[in-house]
This record gives C-alpha cells, structure tokens and sequence, in this order.
C-alpha cells in the first residue's frame, strides 16, 4: 500500500538523532534510530545527522555499518545527510581528519568547517529549489559547503554564492539543519523521495 507510512531511520551513532526522529514523525514517516546492519536492512529510507563527521565515520566502521551503508546507497536507497551528514555523503573531502572515511553517494568535493571562525554559527534565509512557501530558516554550524559538484548533481540552494544544498537521483544533502527550525518541508520532502522510491514494490 503506497499511503503506508514510510520508515525511515536515523543514523544514530553520534549527533542530533532525536530532532531528526521528531522531525520525519511530524513529516509522516515511521522514523527510528539505525545502529547495526540488520537496523539498517529493515528501513526504506536513512538520514545521516549533524554532528562531527569523522566521529560519525569511525563509529559508523566499528559498528559495522559502513559497508553495508555504502551498498545501500550504491542500490540507490534515499538517504538524505544534514551538515555532517553531507559530509558523510560526499565523494570526497577536501580537509578531511587523519582515518576519515564517507559513505559517498553525491559527486561533490566539501569543505569542512568552511564558513570560518567568524561566522562558526549562523542563521539565513535560504531559498530550496522544489520547496513551496518561501525561504527556509538554515541553521548553520560549522557547516562544510560544496566545494565543487558532477554533472549529475543537481544543486538545490545557494547561500552566500556558495553550495549549501544539493541532489544526485536518491541522494539528498544540507549544509545547515532543517531539523532544528520546527520547519519539516525538507523532511517532507525526504519522505516523498522514499515513498516515490518504495511506489514499484508495493503497487
Ligand atoms: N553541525 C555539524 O554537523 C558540524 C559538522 C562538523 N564541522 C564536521 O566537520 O563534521
């Protein structure tokens, strides 16, 4: 039945897991913390949370994730990576710490704290492509940008002339974190991506 309600876990190793789960309950999916590998295999779509991505990396390889992650992810499961979690997402790292991996997912080369010492923290009004009723609040900390992005990579938002938002077919990722706003379109958003992604198996 596709009016089903999505399940969609949250990459719960380290970062802001439960405004993530809270966010996607209010967004109408099933959400749920992901751990291990068999977690892993029973949701239909995934969220990488905002933390400290190369914490996220380490435990993600000792929890025995990583690898089943990146299969999914090959096999096309919507995963959708806020702040560290587009780190995570990314083909590659421009100043990544010694032993840090990604999950890859997005052709794009981050920077990682990009925004600088001055401005750590910020809010701003960012305009999403594909997102009805206006501007989004981006809640920025030490947020990485997209450096750089592949032909098949779709960028959704722009802040300051740089990349802060962006899609490559099931892969979705933000430098700032809609999480935090109370504001769910972009959780919303994640959610149709699963449905749509789930629609051929369930019809
Ligand atoms: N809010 C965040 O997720 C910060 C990301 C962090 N600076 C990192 O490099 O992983």
């Amino acid at each position: 039945m596709t009016d089903e309600a999505p399940v969609i876990g949250v990459l719960a190793l380290q970062g802001d897991v439960r405004e993530h789960l809270t966010a996607l309950a209010a967004a109408g999916a099933a959400a749920r913390p992901v751990r291990r590998p068999e977690e892993l295999a029973a949701v239909d779509g995934l969220v990488l949370p905002g933390g400290e991505s190369t914490t996220i990396s380490k435990l993600a390889v000792l929890f025995g994730v990583m690898e089943p992650l990146r299969a999914r992810v090959r096999a096309g499961m919507p995963v959708y990576g806020t702040c560290a979690g587009l780190i995570m997402l990314a083909e590659k790292i421009l100043d990544p710490r010694a032993g840090q991996e990604t999950v890859g997912g997005i052709d794009m080369i981050v920077r990682r704290n990009a925004f600088g010492r001055q401005n750590e923290s910020f809010e701003a009004a960012v305009e999403v492509k594909g997102l009805d009723g206006g501007p989004v609040e981006g809640v920025f900390i030490r947020a990485p940008w997209v450096e750089s992005v592949g032909a098949g990579v779709e960028v959704l938002a722009e802040y300051d002339g740089h990349v802060v938002a962006v899609r490559q077919g099931n892969a979705l990722a933000t430098s700032f974190h809609p999480e935090l706003t109370g504001d769910h379109r972009v959780h919303a958003l994640f959610a149709d991506m699963v449905r749509t992604s789930r629609a051929p198996e369930s019809l």
